[in-house]
């Protein structure tokens, strides 16, 4: 189900035009949709029924409050990488028994902050983190829940940049020592040993690489229960694709299946965390054509929105589809690039679209629910986008567009 698609002449969220959005709120604007979200929750939980995992939403995708709000709402836990992403879960009301903490480069301080707050579980990822973990634990007289984070040694076949469970990527504990650190973590007094957890990658087209992983880790769960070492959770990460362009995502269910067929009989929990799939297909970035530069060599539509607002395109010369709010523009069609106002050549959402545009135009860049605006930069003084949330026929600002004293007022106060 795509949650934005045309209705009369323009592109709709549920009941609201996208233009309308744009003249209330103004552009660049992220508009997510309500219903997708919870639609997307849904499919989880529907195609898991049965192992009934903790669905651990990443907030890396979108740590957007009123998402997280969302999620948490319907019961989802959540996957952090910062302090900063625990303080937005528990600010959003998420619940911290539900929340597991990874990363490979946690502080002290974020691990006293996730201690004392109560998270489920770190998922730790090397032995100097453990070692860490322990004398935090035991400066604040706590037991901290841990997981390892094993790295499978398996190719998620993704962009490089978004590939970890290779042997040199840098996360998680190498398969072939994992046992080991293991071992550590249970003499350690002030460790809780309790789950096992990879994530091999991210939009993932194939999930035949996570059960590989699964597959993998079932083996070491069996040689760490010969020594005594008997885990209660088993998390199998995130990574599932979306559709930007033609990829066929995976299908959760055959997932599912594959994932129960290898944890029957065993009395092990699981927990997942999703991120992408989630959101990624709920949102939408708003951006007005400001010029239109037409050259001999190259046509430009120089827009509102840029790669500071979105910076997959430039990152990861990642697709994004961008069409026309009106479903049928006046202008006739063009080729051209679509760039925005920042002083880098790298400053493009998209690139030889095909576009029927004319200044003032409004276009929709398409699947922008995740890692977009979490990734957004002030680069070249450029304020964050607002977003708004839709649900039905109701539009909630859910985060103000930044303004210049906003940017400013960091260094402006320690100016001499
Ligand atoms: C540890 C961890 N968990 C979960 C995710 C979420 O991944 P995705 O958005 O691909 O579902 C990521 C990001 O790749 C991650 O690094
Ligand atoms: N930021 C990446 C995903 C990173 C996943 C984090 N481990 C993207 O936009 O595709």
């Amino acid at each position: 189900m795509n949650a934005f698609t045309y209705r009369d002449g323009a592109l709709a969220v549920d009941d609201v035009a996208l233009n309308t959005l744009a003249e209330q709120y103004g552009t660049p604007l992220y508009v997510y949709s309500a219903t997708a979200l919870d639609a997307a929750y849904q499919a989880y939980r529907d195609a898991f029924t049965g192992l009934a995992p903790l669905i651990c939403y990443a907030v890396k995708a979108n740590g957007n409050l009123a998402v997280l709000q969302r999620f948490a709402r319907l019961g989802s836990g959540f996957d952090i990488v910062s302090g900063g992403e625990l303080a937005r879960v528990l600010a959003a009301g998420g619940d911290a028994g539900k929340v597991i903490f990874s990363g490979v480069g946690k502080s002290a301080d974020e691990m006293r902050y996730a201690l004392e707050a109560g998270i489920r579980c770190f998922n730790v990822e090397s032995i100097n983190e453990l070692k860490r973990l322990n004398d935090v634990a035991g400066e604040l007289g706590r037991k901290a829940p841990v997981s390892l984070r094993v790295n499978p040694d398996v190719d998620a076949k993704t962009h490089p940049y978004i590939s970890t469970g290779l042997k040199d990527n840098k996360f998680g504990i190498a398969f072939d020592a994992a046992f080991d650190a293991y071992q550590l973590a249970a003499s350690l007094p002030h460790l809780d040993v309790v789950g096992i957890d990879c994530h091999i990658g991210s939009q993932l087209t194939d999930v035949t690489p996570l059960v590989d992983a699964l597959d993998r880790l079932l083996v070491l769960i069996d040689q760490l229960a010969a020594a005594g070492i008997v885990l209660k959770h088993i998390d199998l990460g995130g990574g599932i694709g979306i559709r930007y362009t033609d990829e066929t995502p995976p299908d959760l269910a055959a997932y599912a299946a594959e994932v129960a067929k290898r944890l029957a009989g065993r009395n092990l929990h699981l927990m997942l965390e999703p991120g992408r799939s989630l959101v990624g297909n709920a949102g939408v970035l708003l951006t007005r054509v400001e010029y239109l530069k037409l050259g001999e060599e190259k046509n430009f539509a120089v827009v509102d929105a840029a790669m500071n607002d979105l910076m997959r395109p430039s990152l990861y010369s990642a697709y994004h589809d961008i069409v026309t709010v009106a479903e049928q523009p006046a202008a006739a069609p063009q080729r051209c690039d679509v760039v925005g106002p920042i002083c880098e050549s790298g400053d493009f959402l998209g690139k030889d679209r095909e576009l029927a545009i004319g200044e003032g135009d409004l276009l929709a860049v398409m699947s922008c629910g995740a890692y977009a605006s979490t990734m957004a930069s002030n680069y070249n003084v450029r304020p964050r986008a607002a977003e708004v949330l839709v649900d039905g026929s109701a539009v909630k600002l859910v985060r103000r567009r930044e303004t210049l004293d906003e940017i400013l007022a960091n260094e402006k106060a320690l100016l001499s």
